[in-house]
């Protein structure tokens, strides 16, 4: 037996939801440039879990029942205010949100089809109110209840900030949230599969999910890449932060990817939203800044932007706090987990490879009393 570090081109299950083939990422068929480009977030997410795009009737009754699932549990709530506060990360907070939702659906269990579905409409529809919640408490505000007239995207922004957002603000977050829904076996999907291969509970696979995004290898990268930014503070700062950093081998967040070589396609979405919103806000440096360590890192190595690097100044010219940039992530990517749990359950087998031992040969064992 021999290993492949990281799986890498490892093929581990088969798939009907995204692909990525020749550095082209589809939905169910569809480019992700066309859905970018003109579908709505709730009719991606039905795409994704019923491999079809809507009709306008099951558009309507899809974010009927979103509209219907976005308020939390009042338990959920008032167990954000016992929190340390200060301290916890917003990834963190979700992981432990989602696990407690499930304490109160009495479907949690249940592994029923029709039953599963409809936890992946309360998950989807109320991961929403868990972010923006969080982030309101936190700040000794209270929480905002839902507009049932406003779409997923325009429906997280007035949650999070009290007011209607504008058009652009939410074409780009509608935008983001369309790039993030879904990419194949990703980790935090391969995490979730890998979970309710077990026959274990939606909530748990969503619940692993999130702990896998949060790594800053994966969906933490974002957070990371406006911490650097932060950092480098203005572009003229930008090609000596990255030389040094490159010259220690350091890591550029943001950039390389384990599949897309030539470049990953949801980028150039991100880069177009990041130079509009920049100069809206009057802060173009963020998107100067950007551009710039693009042409450094790309002129040293053949690593292109992922589709974190320019998120990050897209969510900041929002007027969001940067923690959340990976809940956000969540956010849309909860839709992907749920179509391939729902996908897994559909045709399951137990995730168990197996591992190349490389420890100690054969040894005799000794007693406690005989061990030096
Ligand atoms: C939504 C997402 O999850 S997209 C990815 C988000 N993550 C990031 O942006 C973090 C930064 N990027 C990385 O760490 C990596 O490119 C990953 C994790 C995305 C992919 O990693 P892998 O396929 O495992 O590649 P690996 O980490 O082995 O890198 C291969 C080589 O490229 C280098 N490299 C890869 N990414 C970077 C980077 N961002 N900056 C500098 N060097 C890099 C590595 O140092 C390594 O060099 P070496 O061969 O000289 O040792
Ligand atoms: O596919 C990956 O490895 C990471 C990624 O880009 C994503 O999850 O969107």
């Amino acid at each position: 037996m021999t290993a492949t570090k990281g799986l890498e081109g490892i093929v581990a299950t088969t798939s009907s939801i995204s692909s990525i083939i020749d550095d082209t990422l589809t939905y169910v068929g569809y480019n992700i440039d066309d859905l970018t480009n003109h579908a709505s977030f709730e009719e991606v997410v039905y795409l994704l879990w019923h491999q079809k795009l809507p009709t306008e009737a099951q558009l309507a009754e899809l974010k009927q029942q979103l509209a219907d699932n976005m308020s939390l549990p009042e338990e959920v709530i008032n167990h954000f205010k016992t929190y340390p506060i200060n301290d916890v990360h917003p990834m963190a907070a979700l992981r432990t949100a989602v696990s407690l939702l499930g304490l109160y659906d009495e479907e949690a269990d249940s592994m029923d089809e029709a039953a599963n579905y409809r936890k992946a409409i309360r998950l989807q529809a109320k991961i929403s109110t868990i972010v923006t919640a969080f982030s309101r408490i936190r700040k000794g505000l209270e929480p905002i209840a839902p507009k049932t007239d406003l779409g997923f995207a325009a429906n997280f922004l007035y949650m999070l900030s009290g007011e209607e957002p504008s058009e652009i603000a939410v074409e780009a977050f509608n935008k983001a949230l369309v790039l993030h829904a879904d990419h194949e076996l990703n980790a935090s999907t391969f995490t979730a599969r890998v979970c309710v291969a077990t026959l274990s509970d939606v909530y748990s696979g969503v619940t692993a999910a999130i702990g896998a995004l949060k790594g800053p290898l994966h969906g933490g990268a974002n957070e990371a890449v406006m911490k650097m930014l932060t950092e480098i503070g203005s572009p003229e700062n930008a090609e000596s932060y990255i030389r040094e950093k490159l010259a220690n081998k350091e890591k550029i967040m943001g950039f390389g990817h384990r599949v897309y070589r030539q470049g990953d396609p949801r980028a150039k979405h991100l880069r177009e939203m990041s130079e509009k919103l920049t100069k809206l806000t009057g802060e173009p440096q963020w998107y100067e800044m950007s551009t710039k360590i693009e042409e450094i890192v790309t002129s040293e190595k053949p690593l292109p932007p992922n589709v974190d690097f320019y998120s990050a100044s897209v969510y900041h010219s929002l007027g969001i706090d940067h923690d959340l940039f990976t809940p956000i992530f969540a956010v849309s990517r909860v839709s992907g987990w749920l179509a391939h749990i729902l996908e897994q359950y559909s045709n399951n087998r137990l995730i168990r490879p197996r591992a190349d031992y490389t420890g100690p040969g054969k040894q005799e064992f000794v007693p406690i009393s005989q061990r030096g």
